[in-house]
């Protein structure tokens, strides 16, 4: 990895909730990078490139304020404009290999989902880090194929760090941490939460506690 912010390690990536108005955005978002995820991604599916491009922009300014390295999702190319730190890619969104030669200073995640063999290929080419889900029932993405823990014991094999995600909240995220979680990828957990900050709060506790084995079979 070749970045200029040093790679989080372990923490809680917070996911940006499909949000048109940019200043609602930007209101929703600036108390959860006051507490300093480890990352944050901008993601906004119905978006159209115009609406992604000035909310990327405005994004990469509030995180640089806070030290948070951002990530978009789904375009490398957006990533390197916005000047963001990474990007996260799909089975739809195009060659993790491309991105990784057009994109060298990028961290480049791959989406996994249940798939030991998709993550060993990410790896392959190039990928920073792996993502497995989803591990809980999602009101984001309802149809998303479940995953289940122990593939995060599989996969910390692949020697990268690894990422879960899927109906992630604070009453169930501890599982995933003991099984191996790196970083635990969030959105409804915490925007749709009664206190967002609260829940944010709730989610980083569960890194404070000592890493676990990971050399265990
Ligand atoms: C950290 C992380 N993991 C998985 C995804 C899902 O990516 P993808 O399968 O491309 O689906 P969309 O998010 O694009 O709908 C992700 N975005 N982030
Ligand atoms: C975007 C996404 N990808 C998933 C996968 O399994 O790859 S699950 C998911 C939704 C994450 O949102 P929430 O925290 O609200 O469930
Ligand atoms: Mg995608």
């Amino acid at each position: 990895m070749n970045n200029a912010f040093t790679w989080p390690r372990r923490g809680i990536y917070l996911i940006t909730p499909d949000e048109a108005d940019t200043a609602r955005l930007l209101a929703r978002l600036e108390p959860l990078l006051a507490l300093r995820p480890a990352l944050l991604q901008y993601r906004n599916k119905p978006a159209g490139p115009a609406l992604r491009a000035s909310q990327a922009h405005a994004l990469q300014a509030r995180c640089l304020a806070h030290g948070v390295p951002l990530v978009v999702n789904d375009d490398w190319r957006l990533a390197l404009e916005a000047g963001a730190a990474g990007a996260h890619l799909g089975e739809d969104d195009g060659a993790l290999a491309e991105a990784r030669a057009r994109a060298p200073g990028l961290w480049l995640g791959a989406s996994c989902y249940n798939q030991f063999d998709r993550a060993r290929a990410a790896v392959a080419a190039g990928a920073d880090y792996v993502a497995f889900g989803a591990f809980f029932p999602s009101g984001t993405k309802p149809l998303a194929s479940r995953a289940d823990p122990g593939l995060l014991r599989e996969a910390r094999a692949l020697g990268r760090p690894m990422v879960a995600i899927g109906g992630i909240t604070p009453d169930n995220a501890a599982g995933l941490v003991a099984a191996g979680a790196d970083l635990l990828a969030v959105i409804g957990g915490v925007f749709d939460a009664p206190d967002p900050v609260a829940a944010l709060r709730s989610l980083q506790h569960l890194f404070e506690t000592p890493e676990p084995e990971t050399d265990t079979p």
